[in-house]
């Protein structure tokens, strides 16, 4: 069983190969590769059953096999280990940054970058030119996400912001070596051997010459790496959804004309009352959950359903198996935003079934602090796209193959199309004006 799991990881599409070998030997499977005892969890009972009670145990997500590096050195959010001074960064993050509040302070930079993303593919419909999705949605999230914490967004004139692109999806796209170069570190070191370690050390070297980003903690680079690159991924693969099936567009344009109208851009505070928007979002993430895997680390030794688990176990939990577990959804291979309308149910219990099942933004002490930045910044964009442009494609499906060895949910084919705009009588925004009044 155990070669099928390595080339899982290394070969295929490492969730979807992992997801299979599961279903074939059980929920959890612990396996012992190089000598490197491995625990695989994808069914949303036991990942509920690890978080709810061993959450503190594998808050860790291990120690970063390149210490020195920006991308894995142990003093990020990602690989810095449960102490006071992570509970104390994080909290620091979050009040300034990502709670309510702080967000409601910040949310004129979102209005306008809302404003230049629709004046931006206006551009390209007026000169039927062929936008490809995820790089408009990159654009968009790295903008909001450097100006929450720099206080401006990086230069698109000096080529410093389309370095900052091109540096954080190379980031992402190195998290499958990172993950393995963690996982058998022990046995890799008894060798002598580093893997990866130029790999990751030229794009860590290459983030370190930014300019820009020289007044950034290490911890604020994690920032942009960690949200910008999901909500890409989270935008692309719902618009391909949407382009796909033409009632939702039609669905979605309703709602927004009917609370929204014509005159006016969809924004941030019309969200809460576009159910629709928000499902589709939500159900978008179900079904394709950036953040396909992700792994932490036992810091002491404990049992989970009767099998002892040794400290400094990897433990990797299979988000998109989780997420599309039969046991816990209907139809979970089909794009059914329904599943998230209808009267929200409250109290203990719902909470509990929800946090048992729909997992893309992790889980428990570690779980991803951003997870309502992140929702409003995949809610505007597609609002915004929904909203002014149709959508010309070259086929007449989009292809929604997933691209392999990455564990970041990635399109196969990056999602190319034209945007027409729609006979509606938006204005054109004043990008000026709108500046001035961000906060
Ligand atoms: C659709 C967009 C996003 C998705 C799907 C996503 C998903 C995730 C996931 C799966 C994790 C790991 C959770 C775990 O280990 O349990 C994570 C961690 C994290 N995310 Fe997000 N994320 C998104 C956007 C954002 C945004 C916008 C920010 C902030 C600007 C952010 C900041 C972080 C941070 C700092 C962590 C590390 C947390 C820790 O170690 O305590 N994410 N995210």
């Amino acid at each position: 069983m155990i070669s099928p799991i390595i080339s899982a990881m290394l070969g295929g599409v490492p969730h979807k190969s992992l997801q299979k070998q599961s279903s074939r030997y059980g929920p959890l499977l612990h396996l012992n590769i190089f000598n490197v005892p491995v625990i695989f969890v994808s069914s949303a009972s036991v990942a509920y059953e690890i978080f709810r009670e061993h959450d503190v145990n594998f808050s860790f997500r291990g120690t970063p096999p390149i210490d020195e590096s920006l991308l894995v050195g142990s003093f990020g959010f990602f690989t810095a280990p449960y102490s006071d001074c992570w509970k104390f960064m994080k909290k620091l993050m979050v009040t300034k940054l990502l709670e309510p509040q702080a967000l409601e302070r910040s949310r004129g930079i979102r209005v306008y970058e809302g404003e230049r993303l629709y004046a931006s593919l206006l551009d390209n419909a007026v000169k039927n030119e062929r936008v490809e999705i995820g790089k408009e949605a990159m654009k968009f999230a790295n903008n909001i996400i450097c100006k929450m914490i720099m206080g401006r967004s990086c230069n698109e004139e000096n080529g410093e912001a389309e370095r900052v692109r091109d540096l954080v999806a190379e980031s992402t796209a190195l998290t499958m070596k990172i993950f393995v170069a963690n996982m058998f570190q022990r046995p890799l070191k008894k060798l002598g051997i580093s893997l990866f370690r130029e790999e990751i050390m030229s794009v860590s070297c290459r983030f370190d010459e930014l300019s820009s980003l020289k007044t950034f903690f290490w911890q604020l680079q994690d920032l942009v790496i960690a949200g910008s690159d999901p909500s890409r991924h989270a935008t692309q693969w719902t618009m391909a959804e949407i382009i796909n099936n033409p009632k939702f567009l039609e669905r979605l344009r309703e709602e927004i004309g009917s609370f929204v109208g014509e005159t006016r851009l969809v924004q941030e505070m019309d969200l809460q009352n576009l159910p629709y928007l928000q499902a589709t979002a939500k159900e978008g993430l179900r079904l394709h959950p950036p953040g396909a895997i992700f792994a932490r680390s036992s810091r002491e030794g404990c049992k989970i359903r009767g099998f002892y688990i040794p400290v400094n176990t990897p433990l990797v939990v299979n988000v998109y198996a989780l997420m599309r577990d039969p046991d816990s959804w209907e139809d979970p291979n089909e794009f059914k935003r329904e599943r998230f309308l209808g009267s929200p149910r409250s109290g203990q219990e719902h909470e509990r079934e929800h946090a048992l099942k729909y997992i893309p933004f992790g889980s428990g002490r570690g779980g991803c602090p951003g997870s309502n930045l992140a929702c409003t910044i995949v809610g505007i964009a597609i609002g915004v796209m929904v909203q002014c442009f149709d959508w010309k494609i070259k086929s007449d499906k989009i292809d929604m193959e997933e691209a392999p060895r990455a564990l970041v949910l990635t399109m196969a084919r990056p999602l190319m199309c034209i945007p027409v705009a729609r006979t509606c009588r938006l204005q054109v925004p004043d990008l000026e004006m709108s500046l001035n009044s961000q906060t």
